[in-house]
């Protein structure tokens, strides 16, 4: 069996999607996560970006161990220099440094000719070298650009240092058959192309980046570039759990294993979806909501008789439902800790206790407590948020002007009379939401709005995602409560303070 390394960019390509904004704290708590799902190298971030990058990446470097860690770079002295600086208390450290190879990108993004683009190779790759012994080169566009070029600018990478060759296909355009074919002319074209790993980075244009990737391990790479749930620019990355589901289950296709424990893989979706603020579409594979949900009364003849029948991978190799006790009202601290245990939910003490009593509250509304609810109170629990709700009430009916109030808290413990307002609306959550502005002193701009049942039956909580653009700056939140509007109250909260976290927002009453 070849073993093929997973690279996850999730913090960084993941991070370019619209609307997604990690802040330090968080980004350091998916790559823990990421560590316990076995990536091999976590791409941490791109140190020139910004000082928040800049301070993610070294602290990702410093804290998470067992992993490599890559920051990105143009190849730019700048940038690699930057890199380093944040890479440098890291175990095993890797700059990434990457420049597009493509005609059409050569010509109209960089302005710079076949020469210039072999002269930044060779400096970028040598500097980084004399920095860290693993060094990674990537041709951004490489999927549109001639293959004889690119093994030229490849050679010299190699001869230059790099340890890892990426081939990116980077507007996600190419198709299966032909990537396979590009890559082996690649290899087979590139000189010394035996010392170094040869790497894909597929993106979802044409729903094609999972495919085009399994179809590059058959074409004999190394490693894979991937995102959790499929997140990165545009369309997003090929997904990290659709390709070690598919390496897993078709072993016998591609004779290859990962080291991705695969029982980690629906926390590390959630704690993603949570952070990130992008829901998983449902019947979206492995980790959707209806992945493993049988409707039709054949199907569920079938998997009642025979589970195989109709899954051809079971819900607990993902680490779905392993949770066997029925929670209630009625449960104590022992049962709730042994359904978080088995649920691969790990919180210290001080969080359970608050946690059990949040259980408490729900289990009073609702008849069973499920691993989705779990999983949603334990989200809740993993926020330092600056504003929380102290009182929410609105008025509502068809005779009325919509009317809210709310009234929040903030963790400096600001005078309380002074964050309550009323304001109208067009309905109860445009009210609230307009409340809110006022008592922050901005206006967000509601781009996207998204309400959605957690599971099934007249007592399932609500989750509402909500994607909000405050000036130049578009932010995703999200709530979850048995109350619609409370859960929308939520949602654009938790934007409102990311925003005040990046600190793209001030509260500035009115
Ligand atoms: C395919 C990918 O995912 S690439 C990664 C994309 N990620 C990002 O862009 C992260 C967010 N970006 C940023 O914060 C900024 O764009 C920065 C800090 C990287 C650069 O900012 P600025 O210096 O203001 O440049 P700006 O973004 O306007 O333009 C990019 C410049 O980099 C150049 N450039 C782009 N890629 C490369 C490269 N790989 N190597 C060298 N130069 C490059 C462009 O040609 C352009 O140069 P120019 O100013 O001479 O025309
Ligand atoms: C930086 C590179 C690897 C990239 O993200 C791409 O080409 O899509
Ligand atoms: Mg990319």
């Amino acid at each position: 069996m070849r073993q093929i390394e997973f690279f996850d960019t999730t913090l960084r390509d993941g991070e370019q999607s619209p609307g997604v904004a990690l802040n330090v704290e968080e980004k350091l708590q998916i790559a823990r996560q990421l560590e316990k799902l076995g990536v091999d190298i976590i791409e941490a971030g791109f140190p020139i970006t910004s000082p928040g990058d800049f301070q993610a990446v070294s602290l990702i470097a410093e804290k998470v161990r067992d992993t490599k860690i890559a920051g990105l770079a143009r190849a730019e002295v700048q940038d690699i220099e930057r890199a380093w600086e944040a890479l440098k208390k890291a175990e095993s450290p890797r700059i990434h440094t990457f420049i597009a190879t493509s005609p059409i990108h050569m010509q109209y993004k960089l302005r710079k000719t076949k020469e210039q683009v072999l002269e930044h190779t060779k400096m970028a790759v040598e500097l980084a070298k004399s920095k860290v012994s693993d060094v990674e080169f990537s041709a951004e566009d490489a999927s549109r650009s001639e293959v004889d070029f690119l093994a030229q600018v490849f050679s010299l990478a190699i001869k230059s240092g790099a340890t890892v060759l990426n081939i990116p296909d980077t507007v996600g355009y190419a198709v299966p058959d032909e990537f396979a074919e590009f890559v082996k002319a690649i290899m087979t074209k590139t000189e010394g192309i035996e010392k170094v790993k040869v790497s894909v980075h597929c993106h979802n244009d044409l729903g094609l980046a999972v495919a085009n990737s399994l179809a590059a391990v058959k074409a004999g790479i190394q490693q894979i570039e991937c995102a959790v749930n499929g997140l990165g620019e545009r369309a997003g990355n090929a997904a990290l759990e659709e390709l070690a589901m598919a390496l897993y289950t078709r072993k016998d296709q591609y004779m290859a294993q990962s080291r991705i424990v695969t029982r980690e893989i629906t926390k590390t979706s959630r704690l993603v979806s949570r952070l990130s603020g992008m829901s998983v579409q449902h019947n979206k594979s492995i980790v959707g909501k209806n992945a493993f949900a049988h409707e039709a009364g054949i199907h569920q003849d079938g998997v009642l008789k025979e589970r195989s029948t109709y899954e051809i991978i079971s819900p607990e190799m993902i680490g779905l439902d392993m949770n066997t006790i029925v929670l209630g009202k009625h449960s104590g601290r022992h049962a709730l800790r042994k359904s978080l245990d088995d649920l691969g939910i790990d919180i210290g003490e001080e969080r359970f206790q608050k946690l059990f009593e949040d259980f408490k509250v729900l289990a009073e509304k609702k008849k069973v407590v499920t691993s989705s609810d779990l999983f949603s109170l334990a989200d809740v629990h993993e926020l330092e948020e600056e504003l929380t709700i102290d009182y929410w009430q609105v008025v509502t009916g068809n005779n009325l002007k919509p009317t809210a109030t709310i009234g929040l808290q903030h963790k400096n413990g600001e005078e309380k009379e002074e964050l309550i307002k009323a304001a109208y609306g067009d309905g109860p959550v445009a009210a609230a939401y307009k409340a809110i502005d006022k008592i922050v002193g901005i206006d967000g701009e509601l781009l996207h709005y998204n309400l959605q049942a957690i599971d099934s039956g007249e007592d399932s909580q609500g989750e509402v995602n909500v994607t909000v653009k405050f000036r130049e700056h578009i932010v995703a939140g999200r709530g979850i409560s048995t109350d619609i509007i409370e859960a929308s109250v939520k949602a654009y909260l938790q934007a409102v303070n990311r925003a005040l976290g990046k600190g793209w927002v001030m509260v500035k009453k009115r």
